[in-house]
This record gives C-alpha cells, structure tokens and sequence, in this order.
C-alpha cells in the first residue's frame, strides 16, 4: 500500500487503486536559479481525501504544494519541470491559465491572511470580482457555515477580519477559499500559528470538508497528520555531489500504514522522532 520516490519502485497496485485520483504527478522536479530543490516526484492525490505531506525542514513540502496551483510561478527563479495532471490536463501546459486554475485550486496559508475588509467583504470579494451571478448574501452565509465559523460572525458580519482572533482569521481564510468554489484546498501548514482549541477546530472543519473537496495539507505537527490524513507523504532531504541538499519524496502511503509499519528506515525514523 505503499511507494518510495523512485520509478521503479512504484508500487503498481497502489496507484491503480488511485483511479479516483485528482492529480497525477509524473516526475515533477523543482528549481530554482538552477538549484535544483526538489528531486523527480512520482504522486497520486486521491479525490476527497486528505494528503498530508511530512518531513524535515528544507525537504520541499512547500515547494511541492506550491506546485498544484502554479503558485511557483510567482516566485522568481523557479521552475517546474515534468508533469503534473489535473483531471487528466498538465497544468504546465502553456495554454493553461494559471489564475483560473487557481480558482479551482485554493490555498490556506500558513499565518491566516485575511483582507483589510470586513468579514463579509472577505468573502464576497473573490466571488464578485469574477462575476459571481448567484446571491452573494446567500454565498457569504453558506461558506461561513460550511467553514464552521458563522455562529461567531454572523453578529458583526461589517466588522473587520483582522479584528477576529487568530484561529477565527485562518477560518475565515478557508471560507474566502471555499466561496471560490474550488476542487482542492491546499494547506500550507494551516495551524503553525493558531492554540491547541482553533487547531483542533480547523482539524474538525478539515474532516468536514474532506467530504466536498480534496484537502493537500504541508504539516511539521505528525500528531495531526495521524489525526487527519487519510494519505501520508514523507519527504526527505539527501546531499548531492555538490554539498546541497536538495528533497525528496521517500514514501507515500495511507496514514495508517505510515505510523504503524513504514517500509522505509529513513520514514520510520522519523517519525518515531530521530530525527528531523
Ligand atoms: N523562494 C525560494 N527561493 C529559493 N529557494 C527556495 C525558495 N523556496 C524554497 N527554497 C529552497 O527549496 C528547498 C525546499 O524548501 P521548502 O520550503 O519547499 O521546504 P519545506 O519542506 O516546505 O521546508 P519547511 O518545513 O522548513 O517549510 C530548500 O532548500 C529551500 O531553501
């Protein structure tokens, strides 16, 4: 049930069971200014599962996640070579627009970001910009619901977002993502900033969610992979023949398996705390 990072070493069986999958990531290497971050990743995302992806610093969680929305192409240098299919399109196809792919594919940041608005201009301004028809009253109520935060806001929907405590902002945040109407959500590492209660909280609101979206979570905290994650990915780093480190992706599999019998050492060390 289980794949290391090298071709030959898929396990065929795995990822056929994967046929629901939503990405197909087909030797994705990443680098920037030359430097190559982030080693020949071979990667099946199930649809309305949540994927975590663990590992030590520097090992390219990020730098893989940025990938699914072309986030990457905003920072300069970067480069994504290899493929990587969305519903069966490369999304590196030159004739793919990346802001609407975009919209499909939200992100939740690491620290909750929300707009100098109003909780609710939060909310409606994504959706309007892009001539949202439908009633955006109704639209702003449904993905504060849906992101178990309208209880909380429904008094003061003209107060400011910034004006919410931290684990509110980063629930307020994924309701701005949901009223997109995305496929996927990816997470960059949604609870680094938020107590133990709004992290539990958005861990919940993540297992509601799974049931409508497929939720790509970057996570330092292998508690709540365990908790969550349907799938694990443990990434790794390794040195080249220069001294750099660059990562990997050493092992996938679902989470269960993960934390109980991992097939590879360098897995099984860390998460069993060695290292890292
Ligand atoms: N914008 C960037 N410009 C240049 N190098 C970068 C950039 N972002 C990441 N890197 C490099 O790419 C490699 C992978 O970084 P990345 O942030 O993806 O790792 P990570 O596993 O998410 O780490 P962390 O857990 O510390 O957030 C590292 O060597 C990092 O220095």
């Amino acid at each position: 049930m289980s794949y290391s990072n090298s071709r030959s070493q898929l396990d065929s069986a795995t990822l056929n069971q994967q046929d629901n999958s939503v990405f197909n990531v087909e030797g994705v290497k990443v680098f920037y200014s030359g430097f190559l971050a982030l080693l020949d990743v071979y990667l099946k995302i199930p649809e309305k599962q949540i994927v975590a992806f663990i590992g030590p610093s520097g090992c390219g969680k990020s730098t893989l996640l940025r990938c699914f929305n072309r986030m990457n192409d905003l920072i300069p240098g970067a480069k994504v070579e290899g493929r990587l299919n969305y519903r069966d399109r490369n999304i590196y196809d030159p004739k793919i627009n990346s802001v609407k792919l975009r919209r499909q594919v939200g992100m939740v940041f690491q620290r909750p970001n929300p707009f100098p608005k109003s909780i609710y201009e939060n909310i409606a301004f994504g959706p309007r910009s892009n001539g949202y028809k439908g009633n955006i009253d109704e639209l702003v109520e449904d993905s504060l619901r849906r992101a178990a935060i309208w209880d909380e806001v429904k008094d003061k929907l003209k107060a400011k977002g910034t004006a919410l405590s931290g684990g509110q902002q980063q629930r307020l945040c994924i309701a701005r993502a949901i009223a997109m109407k995305p496929d996927v959500l990816l997470m960059d590492e949604p609870c680094s900033a938020l107590d133990p209660i709004s992290t539990r909280q958005v861990e919940e609101l993540c297992l509601e969610l799974k049931q409508q979206y497929t939720i790509i979570m970057v996570t330092h905290n292998m508690q709540q992979a365990s908790r969550v994650a349907d799938w694990t990915a443990f990434f790794n780093t390794e040195i080249d023949q220069h001294g750099k480190r660059r990562g990997k992706l050493v092992e996938f599999s679902t989470t269960e398996k993960m934390f109980s019998s991992p097939e590879t050492r360098e897995a099984e060390e860390y998460i069993s705390g060695r290292f890292g």
